[in-house]
């Protein structure tokens, strides 16, 4: 399995370089990567070209710098350090970066040929890879190694087994991809014809049909010179045995289906040599750990084994031990706090189950800007829903396990080439799916754990770009969003939800954009109208066919800052604390409110106490034309109470919870405005939340073709491949025989969903 890159041979030793950077003007870093070491003169040009002082094998290189730039690196023949080396991605962002912090001191030339091998290290062309390799590579953009690519890549020439972790988007396809098809390309070019009817030597095991289809999609790409197949449920066998016997290099599928294409032999896999446990993890989370290992005991047992898994539950690390050969560890996230890829900017944002439909579509707005986005639900229903609801506003579509396999990738298809810009997802789309562009992913509903969030989160913000998630939570979710925090180690930035002045500059943006697309002949058209209605009205005019355009024909209606319900207005009342006694509290507020305009306590909805104690003020929230009355009224001195456009920090509200979203039924509560929950009229208390409900905890065993299935993930299964075509819909509790605690997404009533909504043909 040896095998080489340039100037590099498979018995090459590696050196491992640790670097401690200071500098002046910089903030100290330290980092080590591994470097093939060629031979001694490798080794030696190292050292020369770092132009620095005092190195040796195991001694630490000091290399002074001009402008007070210090660097120490340290060499250790790989040999003689840690058999099973784990390394750091922080030593791959120094590869890139190096030498932009050695520019900023202006100490470009001396850092010259450090970076000319950096580049070299990095860049596809000069990896010895055949040249066909290389220009399909860059074909698709690929023309340097990303940094798990890197790190995977000399191991897996080697030979090696490896257990490799890396974050989302960040290449891990390929980093088993480029060394499996430099020797496969390698082999092919040493044959004169690829022979029909040949056995694989690769096989890629993946844990849902869309996974699979994209890891074939992106092997097909890279090498279209070799024969791919990709075996998964939900479609005919046909085309898949016949694509099978007509000889092929790599198959990429679902457990199920392989299995059940071994054993009715039109799959054979005793010519493998390369085995890819995609997503370990998930494997176990879809109920595939019995299929994996029947297809691991089916393998011929001298093969190259490499397991690419973001967890290692119990399972996959027996998994390792028991098939796979003194493995390597490769782990580029490590424990490093944070878990998210780099470039994902992260929101979070309280609402309520009744203003969550117009609030996720004022973010898709204002975050979005027009770009992809992906909203993440908990069930398939609400993915309808949601799906529905926006549609009347933005083009979306829903994706899920009651979908069709065909319209799901049509759906895909279409979401890929910017047909429509939203697609609302079950969780089962939070893995590995590789969209390119998304801007922006929205959890519309908080996930059942932190890895689904860094999952769903990972879909924006990938190969190196920038994006955005946003987190919809309840009052009474608040802790949770914290130990969201901590689990991922990131940081939420908590913002209101969009003013309206917002969705409108964003919306008539949108507009703007979307104006350069019209054909000029048909501007040619509407050019006449276009001079009479200037010449008669102005910029009126264009300001008109904006707002027609951007869909506020009619003004927005007020909403509440608070719950961002439309209707409702959102009003601060400030007490000059000198002239009153003790604190504000949602009592004294509604006392104070019936005294000045009973019916503006008697009508009140949310009240909300200001955080800072320096001022005695509350914000409260009342229909719209009440508010206006009040507006009007006469107060007592030293009171004011103004109508306002952005919410002032309020105290903490709600009963915390600790719980992720499949718990989330615990803490619904129905919506009631004034009333509890027996009908009587009461001073609502601040911080009492809404919430959807409606989840569940999805643990269901379903048994097909022989073999039992066990999922825990949320109500949906798929893009779980398997060989049972359709009949792979699970006997599980049917969600919509439960009642409904949310709202609907129609008419934004609660108790009826919106497919029951009498207002739905409207
Ligand atoms: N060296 C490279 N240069 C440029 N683009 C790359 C490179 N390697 C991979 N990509 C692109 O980056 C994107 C993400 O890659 P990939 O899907 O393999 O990530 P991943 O780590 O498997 O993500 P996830 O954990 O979400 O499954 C893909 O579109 C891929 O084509």
């Amino acid at each position: 399995m040896s095998s080489s890159i340039a100037g590099v041979s498979s018995s090459t030793p590696f050196i491992e370089v640790s670097c401690k950077r200071t500098a002046t003007t910089t903030a100290s870093s330290s980092s080590f990567w591994s470097l093939p070491l060629a031979d001694k003169s490798h080794f030696n040009s190292l050292i020369a070209s770092s132009s620095g002082v005092g190195a040796g094998v195991g001694k630490p290189l000091v290399l002074k710098k001009s402008g007070g730039f210090k660097q120490s690196v340290t060499f250790v023949p790989s040999a003689i350090a840690t058999p099973n080396s784990v390394l750091s991605e922080e030593a791959f962002k120094g590869l890139g970066d190096f030498s932009k912090n050695s520019a900023s001191l202006d100490e470009e030339e001396d850092y010259e040929s450090q970076t000319d091998s950096d580049e070299d290290e990095l860049a596809i062309s000069k990896l010895g890879l055949s040249d066909r390799l290389v220009q399909s590579l860059e074909k698709r953009g690929i023309t340097r190694l990303f940094p798990i690519q890197r790190a995977v890549l000399e191991p897996a020439l080697q030979g090696r087994d490896l257990i490799a972790r890396a974050k989302t988007g960040t290449g891990k396809t390929l980093a088993f991809g480029i060394p499996i098809l430099k020797r496969l390309t390698e082999d092919a070019e040493q044959t004169t014809s690829l022979r029909r009817g040949r056995l694989p030597k690769v096989l890629v095991l993946a844990p849902t049909r869309e996974l699979a289809r994209q890891v074939e999609k992106e092997m097909k790409e890279s090498a279209p010179y070799l024969n791919t197949v990709c075996v998964y449920g939900g479609v005919s066998y046909n085309t898949q045995q016949n694509a099978l016997s007509r000889g092929v290099d790599v198959v990429v599928g679902t457990p199920g289906r392989i299995i059940d294409l071994i054993k009715n032999s039109s799959l054979r896999l005793g010519e493998i040599e390369y085995l890819v446990l995609d997503e370990a993890d998930q494997m176990l989370a879809v109920g595939f750990e019995e299929d994996v290992e029947v297809i691991l005991e089916n393998l011929p047992p001298k093969r190259q084994s490499m397991l690419f898994s973001a967890t290692m539950p119990a399972w996959v690390k027996k998994l390792s031990r028991k098939y796979l050969d003194n493995p390597l560890n490769i782990d580029l996230v490590g424990d490093q706090d944070e878990k998210l890829a780099e470039g994902i900017k992260l929101y979070a944002i309280s609402t309520t189950a009744s203003s969550k439909r117009t609030i996720l579509s004022d973010l898709i707005t204002v975050y979005a800007k027009g770009g992809k986005t992906i909203v993440f639900t908990q069930t398939k229903r609400d993915a309808d829903e949601v799906s529905l609801a926006l549609t009347n506003s933005i083009a979306s579509e829903a994706l899920h396990g009651d979908i069709s396999q065909h319209q799901r990738e049509r759906t895909l298809n279409g979401f890929r080439q910017g047909k429509f810009t939203v697609l609302v997802a079950t969780d089962v789309a939070s893995r590995g799916l590789d969209i390119p562009n998304v801007d922006l992913v929205i959890h519309y509903e908080l996930p059942n754990d932190p890895e689904t969030f860094v999952h769903r989160s990972g879909r924006t913000g990938r190969a190196g770009k920038e994006g955005t998630a946003i987190l919809m939570f309840t009052g009474s979710q608040r802790r949770t969003v914290r130990s969201l925090e901590r689990d991922v180690g990131c940081k939420f930035e908590f913002v209101s939800p969009p003013a309206i002045e917002d969705v409108l500059e964003s919306s008539a943006e949108q507009v703007v954009a979307t104006l350069n697309g019209v054909h000029p002949e048909s501007v040619e058209f509407f050019t006449p109208t276009a001079q009479k209605l200037i010449d008669e009205q102005g910029t009126t005019a264009l300001a008109a066919a904006l707002a027609q355009l951007s869909g506020f024909a009619r003004p927005p209606s007020s909403r509440s800052l608070i719950s961002h319900e439309q209707g409702w207005v959102t009003l601060q009342l400030i007490r000059d604390s000198t002239l009153s006694r003790g604190f504000l509290s949602a009592r004294s507020v509604m006392g104070f409110l019936s005294d000045v305009y009973p019916t503006a306590a008697d009508e009140i909805g949310k009240i909300q106490i200001i955080a800072d104690d320096r001022v005695q003020g509350a914000v409260f929230d009342l229909p719209e034309e009440i508010a206006k009355e009040l507006l009007n009224k006469q107060l007592p001195p030293g009171n004011s109470i103004t109508k306002i456009t952005k919410l002032p920090a309020l105290q903490d509200d709600g009963p915390p919870s600790d719980n992720y979203g499949r718990f989330s039924n615990r803490d619904r509560f129905s919506r009631g405005g004034l009333r509890d929950r027996r009908g009587s009229r009461a001073p609502r208390s601040w911080g009492s939340d809404d919430e959807s409900g409606f989840r569940r905890s999805g643990r269901t065993f379903r048994t097909e073709n022989n073999r039992s299935r066990f999922s825990k993930s949320s109500d949906d299964d798929w893009l779980i491949g398997g060989g049972g075509g359709g009949g792979r819909r699970s006997s599980r509790s049917s969600s919509r025989d439960r009642g409904f605690g949310g709202s609907c997404f129609i008419c934004g009533r609660s108790g009826h969903r919106a497919a029951e909504c009498p207002s739905k043909d409207y």
